[in-house]
């Protein structure tokens, strides 16, 4: 199947498939995120503290300028991401051998689809055990791949290159954030994601456009819009995304409308959100943030996400100095392993943190 850009597709939907990820067309405002300037110094990092703070209670979602990761580093490791989507299937699907976790239509295995393919990539040790992910990242039998047939695969240390910088900014958000908390000591966030055997991932996705089916709409339903990833919470701590600046992600407010997040200004920025385990830690104080992929566009979206996550058997609770004054914990004790588990088999849209709630 060719869509009307002359791309060929990479997979094949079903009509049932086509009625469970068609969204009606509506386009919904754009949100108001708010930027966080990570180079701050002297009173203008306190102000930054205080702005960040106010974006995790308020959107649980910002955007963070000042991160000092090279332009010419994100630039490469789009590219080559994009270079790699453009590969036929069958040298994509015979990638399995380069660990590069590629996936198509499926996400995890809960029976999600979407309009989408991606790579998925531990980027500690802990990382390798998967959070029921369809796309396994964890290190398989070396295979022989069409045409990225190489050991030493330069797309994954591409990767594991620009994964690295970005857990960087990651730790500088969550320290910023501690500050901005009061909470001491600095590092009593970020260090879960600093540790060597915290459970990071990176994960590269790809929507193509929207294929024409010649039915007038977005496949079945008479809808024009595709559901691209849909909605979810991150499980982690936080996620730290950029993408090629195409339009489709879109966050829940408060009031549970949809809001589109525009294209940053200087096209420079990361966008973050807080995950589940943050709103534990900060006992609900910070406000995880639901998130979703509409796909409706002329252009190919490419996102690359660092998901920072706590070690396996880090145990989650508030932070003490978030329970001050006889405080009562919203949350129940569990570590990270425990959490990943309880998720595994069910659907993105779940609510995996009410079992824990106290
Ligand atoms: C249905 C699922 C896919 C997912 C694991 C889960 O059970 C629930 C959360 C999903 C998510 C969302 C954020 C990341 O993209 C991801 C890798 C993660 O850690 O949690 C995915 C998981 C996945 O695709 O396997
Ligand atoms: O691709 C995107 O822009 C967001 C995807 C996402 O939310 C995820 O991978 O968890
Ligand atoms: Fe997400």
């Amino acid at each position: 199947m060719t869509n009307r850009h002359g791309f060929l597709t990479m997979v094949v939907l079903t009509k049932g498939d086509l009625d469970q990820i068609a969204l009606p067309a509506a386009q919904p405002p754009a949100a108001d995120v708010r930027a966080i300037d990570l180079s701050a110094t002297g009173p203008a990092r306190a102000a930054a503290a205080r702005a960040l703070v106010a974006a995790c209670e308020e959107q649980g979602f910002f955007r963070v300028t000042g991160h000092g990761v090279p332009p010419g580093l994100v630039r490469a490791a789009e590219a080559a991401a994009a270079r790699f989507f453009a590969l036929p299937q069958t040298d994509k699907e015979a990638s399995a051998g380069l660990r590069l976790g590629y996936a198509s239509k499926r996400i995890g295995s809960g029976g999600d689809l979407g309009w989408i393919e991606y790579l998925l990539l531990s980027v500690t040790p802990a990382g390798a055990v998967p959070l029921a992910s369809s796309a396994s990242p964890l290190p398989c039998a070396p295979a022989a791949a069409a045409t990225l047939a190489t050991p030493s695969c330069p797309l994954r240390e591409l990767l594991g290159e620009y994964s690295a910088a970005v857990r960087r900014v990651a730790c500088g958000v969550l320290e910023l954030m501690a500050e901005g908390l009061g909470v001491a000591p600095t590092d009593a966030l970020a260090r879960l994601v600093a540790r060597e055997d915290s459970d990071s991932m990176l994960r590269v996705n790809h929507y193509p456009p929207r294929p024409d089916l010649g039915d007038g709409g977005g496949g079945g339903g008479g809808g024009q819009n595709l559901t691209g990833f849909g909605e979810h919470t991150d499980p982690q701590i936080i996620s730290v995304l950029r993408s090629n600046g195409a339009p489709g992600l879109q966050i829940s407010l408060r009031d549970h409308a949809w809001a589109s997040v525009p294209h940053d200004g200087d096209g420079d920025s990361f966008f973050v959100n807080v995950g589940d385990t943050l709103q534990v830690l900060t006992n609900g104080r910070f406000r995880r943030v639901k998130h979703r992929v509409v796909v409706n566009s002329e252009r190919s979206r490419v996102s690359m996400i660092f998901f920072g996550g706590p070690p396996l058997g880090e145990r989650l609770a508030p932070l003490p100095a978030l329970l001050a004054d006889g405080g009562r914990s919203r949350y129940r004790e569990f570590t990270w392993k425990e959490y990943k588990g309880s998720g595994c088999r069910g659907r993105l849209a779940d609510d995996r943190l009410c079992r824990f709630e106290n």
